[in-house]
């Protein structure tokens, strides 16, 4: 199972069956979402009836578990006699219904009707997260995803347990979310992606169907409007958000770091004012990622004064100021997160230290460990390599609390495996480069340090194989992984 649980212990002598005959049970804690969703998939792959009660049932789901287990904890115990799932939460409880569904066999996945058995050999199970921040990032600007690839993602990462989903709407090669009060912005920058095909854009609709599609998974959005580099998508689409009042033309290829808001213009500030304010409107979640990343064409001057200005009007809507580490360089209003995308290089630690000099907190997403576009190996058709080659084993084999040097482990949220897409532009892709490697950053996020070990880790990822293959994932077969 993946991410290893905090605590297990199997009862050898013990085998829990479903049967034909099973029911869920559930109180009056909120389960009853959560059993309805249970019982739809279970009743697919298994074509028994499983209905939903008060009370108890062969399964029983509670979330009026004590509040010592946390906002996403849970304890699970399957034996011959059933299957109970308590936590103080319905998100608890959710994730213990996802560690249920690794426990059955991968056929339970299945939407027509298997064979049986439905068997889960008998196990105590008590589990909580490490991290409070399990992320993963999905690009939509360099190649554009459907409300319906997006919501296939977030069935897949949830799986894992990932609990936040930072999708990156702007860059240079398109705007992807509708904003009323600038609506060229969608309508000529959201209009094409990288390689000059047909882009797109999420409707304030489409929106917030996504939110509501991710908050069902217990997932919280994570929104970034990259600022002051990445944004020729909004440049090209208003001449007078440009230093000459010449908007540049669409930008299709996949260079970075020519692109920049001109930091000394008004407008720019009323177009994040209007840009912030309609974003986090439509955000549940607290936080709002303002980017900050490769402003290679903003004047360092400029850059230290433009970003306290525009994590002002962050902050000015309610949320906390999320972005890339560069942000670190000068001042952050309390709460921010700062997300660590460096490798080595020392001047991306130095800024990471400076973030939680000032009391930020960090997202750890090394380059060369969390990136999941970058190549597996030099014969990888897909993704990039400039951070170098990850491997699976290069993805796992790290530790959030001791990556950073003078970093103190209290200051690390958790991490996040960002998605970049130059490459990507169908869902399969996507799915070869995101598995095998994000359930491995999942457990970093999810398991105590003392369950991260690489050679028990690729034994229980080898059995993840069968559970793809019944969904239909399209993942790389690591050769250092022997499948089952
Ligand atoms: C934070 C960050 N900025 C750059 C960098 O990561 O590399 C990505 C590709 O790996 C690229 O797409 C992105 O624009």
């Amino acid at each position: 199972m993946i991410p290893q649980p905090i605590a297990q212990q199997a009862l050898p002598d013990e085998t829990f069956t479903l049967l034909s005959d099973a029911t869920i049970g559930v109180d009056d804690s909120g389960a009853q979402t959560i059993a309805d969703r249970l019982a739809a998939q279970l009743r697919r792959s298994t074509g028994f009836a499983l209905p939903v009660q008060q009370g108890t049932g062969t399964i029983t789901l509670s979330a009026n578990g004590p509040e010592s287990l946390g906002a996403e904890g849970y304890e699970l115990r399957a034996d011959a006699s059933g299957v109970t799932i308590t936590a103080a939460t319905a998100e608890g409880l959710f994730r213990g219904v996802t560690t249920l569904r690794q426990l059955l066999p991968a056929k339970a996945e299945a939407d027509s009707e298997q064979e049986g058995p439905w068997e889960v050999a008998g196990t105590t199970i008590s589990d909580s997260p490490r991290y409070g921040y399990r992320g993963v990032m999905l690009d939509v600007s360099r190649h554009f995803f459907t409300v319906e690839q997006v919501k296939h993602f977030i069935d897949l990462v949830s799986l894992y347990k990932i609990n936040r989903l930072h999708l990156h709407l702007s860059d240079d090669q398109g705007w992807r979310i509708q904003v009323d009060t600038w609506p060229r912005l969608t309508e000529h920058g959201g209009s094409q992606q990288v390689g000059g095909g047909a882009g797109g854009y999420y409707t304030k609709a489409d929106y917030a169907d996504l939110v509501r599609y991710a908050a069902e998974h217990y997932i919280t959005v994570v929104p970034e409007i990259d600022t002051p580099g990445h944004t020729n998508a909004a440049l090209a689409s208003y001449p007078e958000l440009n230093k000459g009042d010449q908007a540049p033309d669409l930008y299709t290829e996949t260079e970075v770091g020519f692109s920049s808001l001109t930091i000394d213009k008004d407008v720019t500030y009323a177009f994040l004012d209007d840009v912030f304010r309609e974003v986090a409107e439509q955000t549940p979640g607290d936080l709002l990622h303002l980017g900050g990343d490769e402003a290679h064409s903003t004047p360092h001057s400029e850059y230290l004064a433009f970003v306290p200005k525009a994590a002002e009007l962050v902050v000015k809507y309610g949320k906390r100021v999320m972005g890339w580490h560069e942000i670190a360089d000068g001042p952050l209003p309390a709460g921010t997160v700062v997300q660590y995308w460096g490798t080595e290089d020392p001047k991306a630690q130095v800024l990471a230290q400076q973030a939680v000099e000032q009391g930020a907190t960090l997202v750890l997403s090394p380059a060369n460990r969390a990136y999941l576009d970058m190549k597996y190996h030099e014969e990888t058709p897909l993704g990039l390599q400039w951070a170098g080659l990850v491997s699976v084993e290069q993805s796992y084999s790290w530790n959030p609390a001791t990556l950073l040097p003078n970093v103190p482990a209290s200051a690390i949220d958790g991490v996040e495996a960002p998605l970049w897409t130059e490459t990507l532009d169908d869902l399969e892709k996507v799915e070869f480069m995101v598995f095998p490697r994000l359930p491995g950053i999942a457990e970093l996020g999810w398991s105590p340090e003392s369950a991260l070990d690489w050679t028990t880790y690729r034994d229980r990822l080898a059995e993840q194989g069968p559970r793809w293959e019944v969904l239909g994932v399209n993942f790389y077969r690591a050769p250092e992984i022997d499948w089952r």
